[in-house]
């Protein structure tokens, strides 16, 4: 066979992303990359809630493709496994295209695709020129995507940020799939948004750059993802094919359960349950998935962080653990006494009552605030001008409580004005 002979048989099994998307299933709901925490563990009890495809952590490329302990470091024999770790797409940073490549080649037969960090707005990424900041320099971006798609067995993807400019944003995210890219994930925020300035992902500029696309694109938009019913919202309005969550997910793993929607212990999962899901997954893999076990601790003060307010010995006794403990430490000092003290509080006469989720008005973002127990897993509100969202969360709630009270007490005055004219003339009748 010629070397043309190669290339062509190479082009012709590597799917478009429609093809993929189809191949494999559709999926609409997906974990975000996330650094040190879209882990094995993590995507594998993720799925269980819901997602249909998860991202793995960003990977440096250079790093992955030259030093041998960084590459086992994040990656393990278990990673992309088809019985365990599947439908999965693999991300790197990279600001050059031969690291990019030979990265990327590694992984290659162990996912489903290859994706490229253009959104990181970290220091770190500014320093290491990657991830947001190629933003200006969009002749790299293209020769690193090219990259791949003409060298690649499987199909390259990217996830980008937006610019403040709608026009630029969707000048950006046309030559990102003109370069080869065959998913296109849009993280709704400007490079600027991060930390306490992070505020809401424009979904008008989401939905302009999506409008604007050929219809075959397959778009995931990324942003604003509170609760599971923010999914079906997203969907609709932004007409993308999925919806990814990064935060939403890592505070609550059921925001993905959309299935079942009406029951609060599979989208509000319970702290005890799902702690100790996430603990039985870690422990199984954890003879070779390393990256699992480091970033157990962070998932633990995520999932627990309502319930550690109210239980702030066990929240010490967490800070003291590290990876290199042994289970039998982080079961008997946080899994087990965290079961043991919601269980009393499930013996409780009024649980019933106790154990409601309130759901608020509809706020300027779309959705609707929801107070949940402390004991359930819940999405977590960053503090903006020093000013906790969870604050932010309970004023709104009060205030649509003053709002409520305001209106009954309007549609009363109204029925009684009503009721009083009825009366008038029914008077006025009888006279005549
Ligand atoms: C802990 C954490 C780590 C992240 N790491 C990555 C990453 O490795 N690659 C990436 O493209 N984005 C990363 N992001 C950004 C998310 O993928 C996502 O774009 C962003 O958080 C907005 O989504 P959200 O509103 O659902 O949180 C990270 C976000 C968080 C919270």
């Amino acid at each position: 066979m010629s070397n043309a002979d190669v290339n062509t048989t190479t082009k012709v099994f590597k799917m478009k992303g429609r093809e993929l998307f189809n191949h494999i299933n559709k999926p609409t709901k997906i974990v975000a990359p996330m650094v040190d925490q879209s882990e094995l563990a993590w995507r594998i009890l993720s799925r269980r809630y819901g997602a249909t495809l998860a991202y793995t952590p960003m990977f440096h490329a250079k790093l992955f493709a030259t030093s041998e302990k960084y590459g086992k470091d994040m990656w393990s024999e278990y990673d992309g496994d088809k019985d365990i770790d599947r439908p999965l797409v693999v991300q790197f940073c990279a600001n050059d295209p031969d690291y990019l490549l030979q990265a990327a080649k590694l992984v290659q037969d162990k996912c489903d695709a290859v994706d490229l960090n253009l959104g990181c707005p970290q220091g770190i990424a500014k320093k290491g020129h990657y991830g947001s900041f190629l933003m200006e320099e969009w002749d790299l971006i293209h020769s690193l995507i090219k990259k791949l798609h003409d060298n690649l067995n499987i199909p390259v993807t990217a996830k980008i940020r937006i610019y403040e400019d709608k026009e630029k944003s969707l000048e950006y995210a046309k030559m990102v799939l003109d370069a080869g890219a065959q998913f296109l994930t849009v993280h709704g925020r400007i490079r600027d948004q991060k930390g306490q300035k992070t505020g809401l992902a424009n979904w008008d500029t989401i939905k302009y750059i999506r409008d604007n696309l050929p219809k075959e694109t397959v778009f995931f938009a990324n942003g604003n993802i509170l609760y599971p019913e923010d999914i079906a919202r997203g969907m609709n309005e932004l007409h993308c094919d999925a919806i990814m969550s990064a935060e939403g997910n890592l505070y609550n793993p059921g925001i993905f359960n959309t299935d079942f929607i009406n029951d609060k212990d599979k989208i509000f999962p319970r702290v005890d349950k799902i702690i100790r899901e996430y603990f039985e997954i870690v422990k199984k893999y954890s003879d070779k998935s390393n990256a699992s076990k480091i970033a157990m601790k962070s998932h633990f003060f995520k999932i627990l962080r309502p319930f550690l307010g109210n239980h702030t010995d066990i929240r010490s006794k967490l800070a003291s653990l590290n990876a290199k403990m042994p289970f039998d430490r982080w079961e008997n000092d946080v899994v087990k006494p965290v079961e043991d003290i919601v269980e009393e509080i499930f013996k409780q006469e009024d649980i019933k009552e106790k154990d409601v989720i309130i759901v608020g008005e509809k706020q300027m973002w779309g959705g609707s605030y929801r107070t949940v127990p402390y004991w359930r897993c819940q999405p977590y509100f960053r503090p903006v001008n020093g000013v906790t969202g969870d604050k932010r969360v309970i004023e709104s709630l009060k205030q649509n409580v003053e709002v409520e009270r305001v209106k009954r007490e309007n549609e009363i005055e109204s029925l009684k004005r009503k009721s009083d004219e009825l009366v008038k003339n029914e008077t006025k009748q009888v006279k005549v």
